[in-house]
């Protein structure tokens, strides 16, 4: 199921969709993979947790090739490199040993907190090993998208690829990735500014105080058993974290105004989204409208204007095979 965008004006983008439609008709001998926005963190699971997104998503088309070539079109395609060597994708079609002329569609803008590359990485491994028949399974591809991630950001990261593989919400360790399904509601509310993943990292800090561990431990425990739960307000309580967070949010404009106005209108628990510099909002269905708006208002009276998604936590990268 394709949800569209909810906008900052509350509007309906359908360029995306019509693109994937007609990629999906018209394909011959190739394959469409629908990847998902993903949020990392959720505050207490620094470089841990991550959730897929209802929406917005990357559309990667694939189609067998002597050596890989990438175009990009789509939401911030200005900023991000066709050059296999640049590009998550590239890298991927590497490790899978899968040349192929790649076709990314953004919808996940990038820089803004979604796992943007990440959602590229994810659907250009699910479509290659689909297209070359390379038999991994969806847990074997989350190291292999992964070795995207450190094309931009230095290291290979895999807690934006896992969720957008997987689905659901997802625990990355050394040990390997645990997913739950899960549909807690959610609102992502990207300024339009951008803080890039390279950067926020710069701001972790290398020791925390024991304190500081120990509640943020508790905080990544009730968040895992709200998620198992399906329980908005045990997520927003497990959402606290005293040791990255705090260096993020300064890299943010607005973003204290923001959270303060996401929990007056409901929210159960806020954080950034990722590196950010999106903000992620947990809450009831219910309250999802009045959140999205409030945070909007709240960046706009700091003179930035932003977008809203309202959606749920969802399903991973989706295969629409060549019908022809
Ligand atoms: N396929 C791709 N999609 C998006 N960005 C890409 C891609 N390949 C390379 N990049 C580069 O990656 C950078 C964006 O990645 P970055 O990790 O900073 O943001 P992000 O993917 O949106 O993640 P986050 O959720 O951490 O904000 C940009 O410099 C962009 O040019
Ligand atoms: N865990 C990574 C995710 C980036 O999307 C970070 O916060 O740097």
């Amino acid at each position: 199921m394709i949800t569209p965008a909810v906008t900052g004006k509350f509007t309906v983008e359908s360029s995306q969709f019509a693109t994937f439609l007609t990629a999906v008709s018209e394909g011959i001998g190739m394959l469409t993979v629908r990847a998902p926005a993903t949020s990392a963190n959720l505050g207490s699971g620094f470089d841990v947790f991550g959730v897929a997104l209802g929406t917005p998503a990357d559309v990667i088309r694939v189609e067998r090739a002597p050596e890989t070539r990438i175009t990009v079109t789509g939401a911030g395609s200005q900023y991000i490199p066709e050059d296999p060597d640049q590009n998550t994708v590239g890298a991927v079609a590497d490790a899978l040993d899968a040349p192929a002329h790649i076709k990314i569609d953004k919808g996940v803008r990038p820089s803004s907190g979604l796992g943007s590359s990440a959602a590229s990485a994810a659907g250009a491994a699910v479509a290659l090993n689909a297209l070359y028949d390379r038999g991994l399974s969806r847990e074997e591809l989350v190291p292999i998208a992964a070795k995207g991630e450190a094309v931009v950001s230095g290291e290979a990261h895999a807690d934006n690829v896992a969720p957008s593989i997987l689905g659901g919400f997802t625990i990355v360790t050394d040990n390997g990735v645990t997913q739950v399904d899960t549909s807690i509601s959610v609102v992502a509310c990207l300024p339009e500014t951008t803080v890039s993943t390279r950067d926020a990292r710069g701001v972790v800090p290398e020791s925390a105080p024991l304190d500081d561990v120990v509640n943020t431990v508790g905080s990544a425990a009730t968040l895992t058993v709200g998620m198992t739960r399906d329980d908005p307000d045990l997520v927003g309580r497990g959402m606290n974290d005293q040791i990255v967070t705090p260096q993020r949010t300064a890299l943010i404009d607005g973003y204290d105004r923001v959270h303060e106005a996401a929990l007056e209108a409901g929210a159960t628990g806020v954080t950034v989204s990722g590196a950010g510099p999106g903000v992620l909002a947990v809450c009831h269905d219910r309250d999802q409208n009045a959140i999205a708006g409030a945070m909007i208002d709240a960046f706009d009276a700091v003179g930035i204007e932003s977008r809203a998604y309202q959606t749920r936590v969802s399903e991973g990268a989706r295969i629409y095979p060549d019908r022809s």
